[in-house]
């Protein structure tokens, strides 16, 4: 952990607890355990020691930039990449370590990938059913619970070329839910998706997985399909989980600088610590625990900076909330519909701050303002 504290004078916003998934009794054994997973590739290692526990109802993301490991850690729970080290568990029993091992298909274990292939010559209620044993009855009610939950019904009789993009993605989502798998893994399921649907299908999606009570591990590389879908967020980078915790307790309480910038835009103010404390031209910030000396960065998203009028020369009086007051001047300001992106030229050190404020105020260039940073939003790291 590089976070040194939680600056500000003000409090930081409270934690939230997870959701609580929708079950008629609160279970809280994990369905999917990894422990120690470890894989390299010719002497690379891109999997390293990942550790991660999914519950019944649970939906958890593994997110993070492209190449750091997301999908191998996702193989090799599906079974079809074989770790290095590392254990796996469903329900509690061993299906994987490096001597034991269940196959793919006795894992209870469903799949969605990004290129979800229905099988054309099926209709839809046998592309679901294909999965499934029993009898023909069974099966059939199976079929039915599941269109109705993904709203296609009407469906049952057509053929995949049939259906929408979207309509397709719920038919493959009720496939792999079909034989009640007790974890779905799902690798970018809505990344072929046409971007004005994904939010309904994500919305429609979740509904159905927590319908369901599987057990999710969705991976991502998009920060806000994390945070909309996930009851937990495990971050990864290098190979690694740097931070997991639900979606409001990572964005507002990241890891470090990298974390923070994962998910939005974020402004760097550089200092230098001295008697516990970081003096910059918005005020002094705590920093205890840090010797003299030591570089530290302020790190605050672009929402969170406030701006006020310049009062020929002077700015607004300092508050607890948001400290000094520091002037800059609007170098540009550019309309992004809901918002618009200001950025500064600071008057203290010619350094450029970004601020996002709401679109009906767009200010000229040349405009002197004035910033302030709400400190109950500011993150100290070392630099
Ligand atoms: N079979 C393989 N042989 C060699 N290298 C591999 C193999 N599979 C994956 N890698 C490497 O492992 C690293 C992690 O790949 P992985 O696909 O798990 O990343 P990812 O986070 O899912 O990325 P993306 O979002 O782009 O799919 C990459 O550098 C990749 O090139």
């Amino acid at each position: 952990m590089n976070l040194i504290v939680f600056v500000g004078n003000a409090v930081p916003p409270k934690p939230v607890l997870n959701p609580q998934p929708v079950m008629s009794t609160p279970d809280t054994h994990p369905r999917l355990e990894i422990r120690n997973l470890r894989r390299a590739f010719a002497g690379r290692e891109v999997v390293s020691d990942v550790s991660l526990k999914v519950t019944r109802g649970q939906v958890t993301c593994l997110l993070g930039p492209s190449g750091c490991g997301k999908s191998t850690t996702l193989r090799i729970i599906a079974g079809v990449e074989m770790q290095n080290s590392g254990e796996i568990y469903v329900d509690g029993n061993l299906v994987c370590d490096t001597v034991h091992r269940v196959p793919p298909e006795g894992r209870s274990i469903g799949l969605m990938f990004q290129d979800f292939a229905l099988f054309p010559h099926l209709s839809v209620a046998d592309n679901i059913a294909f999965g499934l044993k029993g009898s023909k009855s069974n099966k059939r009610a199976r079929v039915l619970d599941l269109l109705e939950k993904i709203d296609l019904t009407r469906a049952i009789d057509q053929f995949p070329h049939e259906l929408s993009g979207g309509e397709q993605q719920r038919v493959a989502l009720a496939r792999a839910l079909a034989p009640r798998p007790s974890i779905m893994l799902m690798d970018e399921p809505f990344s072929g998706l046409d971007e004005r649907l994904k939010d309904e299908i994500r919305d429609s999606t979740l509904d159905v997985l927590k319908a369901e009570g599987t057990a999710v591990l969705l991976v991502t590389h998009e920060p806000d399909e994390a945070m909309r879908m996930a009851d937990e967020i495990a971050l990864m980078r290098d190979g690694r989980i740097v931070q997991q915790g639900a979606p409001y307790n990572i964005y507002n309480a990241p890891v470090d600088k990298a974390a923070a910038a994962f998910f939005s835009d974020i402004n760097v103010i550089r200092g230098k610590v001295k008697n516990a404390m970081v003096d910059t031209a918005f005020g002094a910030f705590l920093c205890p625990g840090r010797p003299d000396g030591t570089e530290v960065e302020i790190v605050i998203r672009p929402q969170h900076l406030r701006i006020d009028f310049d009062r020929g020369g002077r700015g607004p009086a300092p508050t607890p909330q948001d400290g000094t007051p520091a002037r800059g001047i609007v170098e540009r300001a550019r309309f992004m519909g809901r918002e618009s992106i200001v950025e500064f030229r600071m008057d203290f050190d010619g350094s450029v701050l970004h601020a996002t404020v709401p679109s009906v105020f767009l200010p000229k260039a040349g405009t002197p303002l004035w910033l302030m940073l709400r400190r109950e939003r500011c993150f100290v790291f070392p630099a």
